[in-house]
């Protein structure tokens, strides 16, 4: 099992770096940032991190096709890429509806903007002319002077990983990319992936078993066991607020309390929010608990087919002190 860290530049960038460099030293294979508009810019974040850190691998987790052009995400990564030394790594995602709103974008055709932006930027890090004439891509002999793996030393082969939850993404995901993030903390949730990611590996002859699968959790790890449940429960509140209903079906969550939850929300009722959300809601959408319940969690999600655990916000009352429990989680797995 591989180990990463998901870290949401809402915090300032040495700070973040600081957590990076403490997961380093815990062994952590991973460290992902993620990308929204109305935070700290994911490549500035993630070409700090390259010089805090020299082993541990560093990339967006995830970025999208639409706020910046193919040929951006493909040349910021390059860059990121050589200041680390080959420790980049690029998610992929749709994007998050929500923020598009706010910046007058649409988001159309999901599905097919992540793919051809995967094979797109491919293509860009080979620092060969590159010719695309896709729907959502168009490229004519655009060409990444510096890729050139001859010119910089460095491997520009990348590996690109696709953020996705839904059917459709999860079979595009398995096509297109070298490993998936899958925002999601239960079993269940990677049982039900696993089809999907058969049919969309199978769909162009790829083994399986050769894709990543990273569980992109919510993490929320400490000895005291109330408080590691009470640090899961605001970010359990926001899942359930967006998450679809073949989610909340799966996890016997009804949309009255979906609602009841959303509106708790957008009030401000986080005091509310402890006990509307109980322990057994929080299980259904976080890894929480103390060392041993986590190490329980984290096995069972290995039996479900997740070969990475990516530890996500809110990692738990105290960030550094989760970061160190779960280092002693990969030194005992
Ligand atoms: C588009 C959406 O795919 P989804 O995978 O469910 O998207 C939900 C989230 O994964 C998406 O919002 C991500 O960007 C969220 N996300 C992040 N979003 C961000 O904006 N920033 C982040 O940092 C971020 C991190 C992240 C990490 C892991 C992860 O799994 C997701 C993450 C969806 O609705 N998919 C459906 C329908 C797809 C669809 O629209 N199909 C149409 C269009 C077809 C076409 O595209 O051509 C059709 O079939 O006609 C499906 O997969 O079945």
């Amino acid at each position: 099992m591989k180990f990463g860290i998901e870290l949401v530049p809402n915090e300032p960038v040495f700070k973040i770096a600081a957590y990076t460099k403490l997961a380093e030293e815990q062994s952590f294979e991973y460290a992902w940032i993620t990308d929204h508009y109305n935070n700290r810019e994911v490549y500035s974040t993630l070409s700090v991190l390259a010089l805090a850190t020299n082993k541990i691998k560093i990339g967006a987790g995830v970025t999208n096709p639409y706020t910046r052009s193919p040929v951006m995400t493909a040349a910021s990564i390059a860059s990121v890429n050589e200041i680390a030394g080959g420790r980049a790594v690029l998610g992929i995602g749709p994007g998050d509806k929500m923020t598009f709103e706010a910046l007058g974008l649409a988001g159309e055709k999901p599905l097919t903007a992540v793919k051809e932006t995967a094979e797109a930027v491919r293509e860009l890090l080979t620092g060969k002319k590159v010719t695309y004439e896709g729907s959502t891509v168009k490229l004519k002999n655009a060409k990444l002077d510096f890729a050139d793996p001859k010119k910089t030393g460095v491997d520009m082969n990348i590996p690109i990983y696709i953020g996705a939850q839904g059917p459709k993404m999860l079979e595009t995901a398995a096509a297109v990319g070298d490993g998936i993030l899958i925002n999601g903390s239960h079993p269940d949730d990677f049982k039900a992936a696993a089809v999907q990611i058969q049919k969309g590996a199978d769909a162009v002859g790829k083994k399986a078993e050769e894709i990543d699968v990273a569980a992109y959790t919510c993490f929320s790890i400490d000895d005291d066991l109330d408080k590691a449940y009470a640090s899961a429960k605001p970010v359990t509140a926001f899942i359930i607020a967006g998450a679809s209903d073949v989610l909340l079906e799966r996890h016997g969550i009804s949309k009255e309390s979906k609602t009841e939850i959303a509106e708790a929300i957008s009030k401000g009722d986080f005091k509310g929010l402890q006990t509307m959300i109980t322990d057994s809601m929080a299980d259904r959408f976080a890894v929480v608990g103390d060392f041993d319940e986590c190490m329980k969690k984290v096995k069972e999600l290995e039996k479900a087919g997740v070969t990475q655990i990516a530890a996500g916000s809110p990692l738990g009352p105290n960030k550094e002190k989760s970061i160190k429990l779960i280092g002693k989680m990969i030194a005992e797995f």
